[in-house]
């Protein structure tokens, strides 16, 4: 039961209108609500069959102000010369759910053939789900009867409440379909998901959905940023009065002319506290201390010599510009003062954190999650063996194990698995023990030998993301356990290329304490210089090679885009994002401009 939704039962009845005690229907319908709902508010109207009323009520009730959640009307769906009730909701529907309606109606054909008469729609308008009933009340309790399991679900990815859409989905995927009395097939999946069945069960995700929900359930580390955040530096930057040039550390209360050298200071000597005269000066280099006594230096360029000792150490300088106060010191802790914050802000890179921590005489040990990488498939052959007749070069175990140390990250273990559902399940069921992340390769789409997502099931994982909508890479798997996690990238070299980029960096960074913005790759403008590239139905993400002309970067698509085509990721700079295909958009084109994910810190292949 869900708790406090808003609802509205609108009778649409002329006879009703006139005597409300003539409606059975709506009351019933305001019963049945209450009684599998939790504290619902329920609105309540009678209307007439008048088409621009019936409107104008659901345009009202649909509207942000108002907020309903679910409209059930009943009556006005049948063939009867008044009957408007389809028509008036037809126009104000954003989005019609023919399938539900063909749901109830098949539903209802069970009970009576007379269904058949019935023109009900189902539909979106807004925020808000409106479905037509018939107008008897029988009609109404057994349709009412067959959605009542399924609104809750439909209104949470209405209103697109990722938390609750997963707990559906959790209870359909998990053990709990088995135990559930009346499992139910969720209304955006095409199939009941058993071995046999011919249609995946996972819901295709768009691409945002499945990284929220990745990024959602990988647990980000805190303690590294925390400690980062909190980290007083111990030292001064520079812990001394420090020269800022090569030159002369002298007096600014004296004057230009000659001075005498008294002394060398070299970077590394300890500072000289003694006090000597105007007519003094000690030569100095860059980053040596400058004597507690002087308070400015003269750069070399500024001077000239003019005496030497007859053991070749100058003895007298000419100073030709006038010494002026704090000129060319590096005052004590101008870079970094003692006790201020090390980091002005969360920066997870190595090299920042490193090199940092180094210039205060400090180390961290950086936490990064373990990785495994798996390749699947009982085709693949090591890079290393003599080919055989029916098997390939495994090339993702490579790929992945590079990409990982690409980005700063290592592998720590790697195997080969052939399509084995005990073999698969063995490995996993032990290799958590060693490991954080599985980023794992083939096995997840819809083939009999295709184990990764019954292993992960057998296991107890998680299911959270089993297909996405995007070209490559449709049957990407995400899985968690508590805090162990698993990608399962199809075997599709280029699929799980892209969608290793996708999801699984993203992920690997965020469970390092990686603020979120910076987990994703870069996103860049591009201009597309192919002629016409036709688009997919699912939004594609092609490899692309980038010229800069003028300052605008150029993406020239890197031949074929078939995901088997490894080839197809040498030159790739970007991953040009381009839109699903529309009835009016069904190609992009030379000029457009595009959406672009930076692969790589050197992405400019060209200036021109
Ligand atoms: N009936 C359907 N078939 C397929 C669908 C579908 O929706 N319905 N999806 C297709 C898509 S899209 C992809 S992508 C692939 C994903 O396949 P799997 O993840 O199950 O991977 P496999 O079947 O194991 O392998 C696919 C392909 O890739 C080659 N491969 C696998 N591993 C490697 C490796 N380590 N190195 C090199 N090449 C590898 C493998 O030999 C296959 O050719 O499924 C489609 N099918
Ligand atoms: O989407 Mo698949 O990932 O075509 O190769
Ligand atoms: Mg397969």
């Amino acid at each position: 039961m869900s708790e406090g939704i808003v609802f509205a039962v609108i009778t649409i009845s002329d006879t009703c209108h006139e005597d409300a005690t003539k409606d059975r229907s709506g009351p019933r319908l305001v019963q049945l609500i209450s009684e599998n709902f939790e504290n619902p508010r329920i609105l309540k109207e009678i209307l007439p069959d008048e088409k621009e009323l019936i409107k104008q009520k659901l345009l009202q009730l649909s509207s942000p102000e108002v907020s309903t959640a679910c409209i059930l009307t009943t009556g006005g769906t049948g063939f009867a010369a008044r009957d408007v009730t389809p028509e008036a909701t037809k126009e104000v529907l954003d989005k019609e759910c023919p399938q539900l309606a063909m749901a109830i109606g098949m539903h209802s054909l069970q009970k009576t053939k007379f269904a058949a008469l019935s023109r009900s729609v189902c539909g979106i308008a807004g925020k808000t789900l409106i479905i037509n009933f018939p107008g008897s009340e029988k009609a109404v309790v057994e349709c009412f009867d067959y959605i009542k399991d399924l609104l809750p679900h439909a209104l949470h990815l209405i209103n697109n409440d990722l938390a609750l859409v997963r707990k559906t989905h959790e209870k359909l995927q998990g053990s709990s379909v088995a135990q559930s009395p009346t499992p139910h097939v969720c209304p955006h999946k095409t199939g009941k998901g058993d071995g046999v069945d011919r249609n995946s069960p996972y819901p295709m995700l768009p691409v945002n959905e499945a990284l929220n929900l990745i990024l959602q359930t990988v647990k980000t580390q805190e303690t590294l940023p925390n400690l980062l955040k909190n980290f007083k530096s111990p030292v001064d930057i520079p812990p001394f009065r420090a020269s800022i040039k090569d030159g002369y550390a002298m007096k600014s209360s004296g004057f230009s002319g000659s001075k005498k050298v008294i002394g060398y200071i070299s970077a590394g000597d300890s500072i000289i506290s003694d006090d000597f005269e105007e007519d003094e000066c000690y030569k100095i280099n860059t980053g040596a201390p400058v004597p507690l006594k002087a308070d400015c230096v003269v750069q070399v360029e500024d001077t000239k010599l003019l005496k030497t000792k007859k053991n070749g150490q100058e003895d007298l300088v000419e100073i030709l510009v006038e010494p002026k106060k704090d000129l060319d010191i590096r005052p004590l802790g101008c870079d970094l003062s003692k006790n201020s914050p090390l980091f002005p802000s969360v920066d997870l890179s190595p090299v920042v954190v490193k090199s940092l921590m180094a210039s205060v005489g400090h180390a961290v040990p950086l936490h990064k999650p373990l990785v495994a990488v798996i390749s699947t498939g009982s085709e693949l052959l090591d890079p290393q063996d003599y080919p055989i007749e029916g098997k390939i070069y495994d090339s993702n175990t490579t790929m992945l194990r590079q990409l990982l140390q690409y980005f700063g990250f290592e592998c720590f273990v790697t195997k080969v698995l052939s399509d084995d559902f005990e073999e698969v399940s063995e490995t996993l069921s032990s290799i958590y023990d060693e490991v954080d992340f599985v980023i794992c390769s083939g096995g997840v789409s819809m083939g009999d030998k295709d184990f990764i997502k019954p292993v992960l099931q057998k296991l107890g994982f998680q299911l959270l993301v089993g297909r996405v909508n995007m070209k490559p890479g449709k049957p990407m798997t995400f899985a968690a356990k508590g805090d162990k996690y698993f990608f399962g990238l199809p075997g599709n070299p280029v699929s799980a290329f892209v969608c290793f980029h996708l999801f699984a960096l993203p992920a690997v960074r965020w469970c390092s304490g990686w603020t979120q913005e910076k987990c994703m790759l870069p996103v860049v403008q591009v201009i597309l210089e192919n002629q016409s590239v036709p688009l997919d139905p699912r939004p594609e993400y092609m490899r692309a090679t980038i010229t800069s002309r003028n300052g605008q970067l150029y993406a020239s698509i890197t031949g074929n885009q078939m995901s088997s085509r490894l080839q197809s990721i040498v030159g790739a700079d970007v991953l040009v994002h381009l839109p699903a295909r529309t009835e009016t958009k069904t190609e992009a084109k030379a000029g457009d401009i595009l959406p672009a994910s930076v692969l790589r810190y050197d992405f400019i292949t060209k200036y021109e």
